[in-house]
């Protein structure tokens, strides 16, 4: 196998009209999970969709390895790609058994009896429903569905598996579920996965590399701890975490992780007019005796702790969590023990 380049893709749907994907140059590399995350309408779809073959590039390329599978002039018919593809709606056949669903792609590519037999009962075991070969798809739960979709996939041992918001229609319950089927599937099949979604914490718990894009631009490619840690600008901070972005004097701002010493040092420095953007997570912030007041503005119990919503005197917002309970209104003090300047 090999590894998937967009180079500098770029998709307009109207001659000279804003493009939808602008200017996108990533490698996956040849076995990795990558997730494409960003809100909606930022082009992810039509990303994943070039990729196919279902759309094609108005300028850039994209290769497996050294093949050219699509330029402007030029495209490799996605049959041709051994790539598959799995719908947010499954797209599974209701008039056909679970086996036969799974083994269509055998047979529309001409493999038949015992191999098609034994492919069928792999991809099945891969996605743990061998128990319901014989079942019809309306007797199966969402989830249940969603791995036959998977099981179908991966059926044809594709060499990069595109997944588009797979889990967008199924409960909170049943998302965790399936993401644990996700992983296990990338690990058996060492298929090279994208992932579609606009939810961070499903691209942060799948993926190997998240790449973040917005208004058809990619702003970041790196391993969630990188993005989570280290998210580069306003758009990417305010995508990934819980946290807050608060406008702070930027004088004394070297560093780009700040610690309370450094945030406050630049809070008495304030003649300078420069602000910068610092990312804050509720975990950061402490409920103390001496800091910044705060005024609490809403509280939510969460079982183990209350979090809570706090503005501060210059009418900033911000995210805590106590383990004591507060009241809406209560003044507290706040200390700030990291932040990232982004
Ligand atoms: N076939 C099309 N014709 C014209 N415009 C399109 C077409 N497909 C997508 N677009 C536009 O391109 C932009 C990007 O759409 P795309 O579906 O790629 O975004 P997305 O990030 O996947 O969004 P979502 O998460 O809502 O699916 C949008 O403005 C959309 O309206």
């Amino acid at each position: 196998m090999a590894k998937l380049i967009l180079n500098r893709l770029s998709k307009a749907f109207e001659a000279g009209g804003r493009p939808a994907v602008n200017d996108v140059s990533l490698e996956v590399r040849d076995g990795g999970f990558l997730a494409l995350l960003g809100p909606s309408g930022c082009g992810k779809t039509t990303v994943l969709r070039m990729i196919a073959g279902f759309e094609q590039p108005t300028d850039g390329s994209i290769l497996l390895g050294d093949r050219v599978l699509a330029d402007a002039s030029d495209m490799v018919a996605p049959e041709h790609r051994n790539m598959a593809m799995v719908f947010q709606s499954y797209a599974l056949w209701p008039h056909m058994s679970v086996a036969d669903n799974v083994g269509y792609p055998l047979k529309v590519r001409g493999i038949s009896g015992q191999k098609r037999e034994q492919k069928i009962r792999e991809a099945l075991n891969a996605v743990r429903l061998e128990a319901y070969a014989d079942r019809r798809p309306a007797d199966l739960s969402g989830g249940q569905r969603q791995r036959v979709a998977l099981a179908r996939c991966l059926v044809t041992e594709p060499d990069v598996v595109l997944l588009d918001e797979p889990l967008a229609n199924l409960d909170r319950h049943l998302r965790q579920e399936m993401e644990e089927t996700f992983r296990e599937f990338h690990a058996r099949s060492g298929a090279t996965m994208i992932y579609v979604t606009h939810d961070q914490a499903e691209a942060m718990a799948l993926a190997t590399d998240v790449a973040v894009m917005s208004e058809g631009r990619l702003l970041q490619v790196a391993s969630p701890q990188e993005i989570y840690a280290r998210p580069e600008g306003r758009l990417v901070g305010g995508l990934v975490g819980q946290g807050a972005i608060l406008k702070w004097p930027a004088a004394l701002l070297e560093n780009r992780l700040l610690d309370w010493d450094m945030l406050q040092q630049s809070l008495s420095h304030t003649d300078g007019q420069d602000c910068a953007d610092i990312l804050v997570r509720p975990q950061d912030v402490e409920i103390a005796g001496e800091g910044m007041a705060a005024t609490v503005t809403s509280v939510l119990f969460e079982g183990e702790r209350y979090a809570l919503k706090l503005a501060l005197g210059d009418e900033q917002n911000l995210r805590a969590f106590s383990r004591q309970p507060v009241q809406v209104g209560d003044r507290v003090s706040i200390v700030i023990r990291s932040a990232w300047r982004l």
